[in-house]
């Protein structure tokens, strides 16, 4: 059994101490509540995930990002109004500027919405995955089977969080089920020397329920804490890096952090990989308030909105706006009358 150990800076979490006896689970919680607060973001072990489906993804996703260019933009994100795809170094952007990374997004599998009514926009998001079926048919049967894995272990760790704000365990399953929302990227970071910024991503929160974030083995991960130190947070074998959203921070009034975080481009010559699964909640959900007990209320921290990224607690909405903003190619070919009406004509 691991004990909540520090590994370099940020805490280790076992989650199969939420399923022991009564006693081991309250010492659990009492120690989850307060990483939540603290940082929002822990390393996770006793998640049960099978080793060789995790190294199958990596290795799968490697054979992807090495298929010649004109393979992967046969499945380009351009070519889908859903936002599922592949996406070039530099065509995604974090507050404005370009990211360095290219990578392949997918989302829960389903049919296009044929006419989206417009009080329900967000219905644009719905809509089948791109997969390079002819180049790598294998990505997609591995993928979904991940995809599936991750989405267990968010739920897990969602009920624990739940229990840690004196709820119960299923406090949040009136907004994520029957189904939450499910976006995994397959990420590349090139070495730097092909760029002309060291921003992989730039700093921001994720904004669902949590991400479960899989490292290869090049570090590159910083959060920034609460005093405002960047602190790095490297790949360790056999866990998974979980950061809360800021959908937890807004249901919380602040008691749970949503970490800034970053991914510094790695050296030339060198490149990086990793996996990220946002679970988050269902598009037409909105987001409640959840009554904390009073000594956890003592503590909320309230919430401090982003004037360049504003959060809202329509789910549905505030994701559209956020894949229309890092997407703009996307929103531009296909959204063009949507972004107006949302953002005006600045865009
Ligand atoms: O690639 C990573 O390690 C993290 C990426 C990330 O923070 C994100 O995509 O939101
Ligand atoms: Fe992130």
């Amino acid at each position: 059994m691991t004990v909540h150990t520090t590994v370099p800076n940020l805490p280790v979490v076992d989650i199969g101490r939420f399923h022991e006896g009564p006693e081991e689970r309250a010492k659990f919680i009492d120690e989850l509540r307060d990483i939540l607060h603290d940082h929002g973001f822990f390393y996770l072990t006793g998640h049960g995930v099978d080793p060789d489906l995790i190294s199958e993804v990596v290795a799968t996703a490697k054979k992807f990002f090495a298929l010649p260019l004109d393979e992967k933009l046969k499945i380009e994100m351009i070519r889908s109004p859903h936002f599922r795809g592949y996406n070039r170094a530099g065509s995604e952007h974090t507050r404005g500027e370009k990211d360095w990374r290219e990578q392949l997004d997918i989302n829960t599998e389903g049919e296009a919405v044929a006419n989206v009514p417009e009080d329900q926009p967000w219905l644009h998001l719905r809509g089948p995955n791109q997969w390079p079926d002819q180049a790598l048919p294998e990505l997609k049967p591995l993928l979904l089977a991940y995809q599936a894995e991750v989405t267990r272990i968010g739920i897990d760790v969602l009920k624990a969080i739940a229990v840690t704000l004196g709820q119960p365990e299923d406090v949040f399953a009136p907004i994520y089920e029957p189904s939450p929302s499910q976006l995994l990227k397959i990420i590349r970071y090139p070495g730097r020397d092909a760029a002309d910024s060291d921003q992989g991503v730039g700093a921001h929160k994720d904004g669902g329920f949590v991400t479960v974030l899989l490292q290869d083995t090049v570090p590159g991960l910083r959060v920034r804490t609460e005093e405002g130190e960047w602190i790095e947070a490297p790949p360790v074998p056999g866990t998974f890096v979980i950061n809360t959203g800021e959908l937890l921070e807004l249901a919380t009034n602040g008691f749970v952090r949503a970490d800034v975080h970053d991914v510094v481009v790695p050296p030339a010559g060198v490149e990086r990989f990793s996996v990220a699964f946002f679970l988050g909640a269902r598009y037409d959900a909105t987001i409640p308030v959840i009554d904390l007990p009073e000594e956890l209320q003592r503590k909320e921290r309230g919430i401090s909105v982003d004037p360049l990224n504003p959060i809202f607690r329509e789910v549905g909405i505030n994701h559209l706006k956020s894949r229309l903003r890092s997407h703009p190619d996307v929103a531009e070919a296909h959204h063009a009358p949507l972004v107006e009406k949302l953002f005006g004509k600045a865009g």
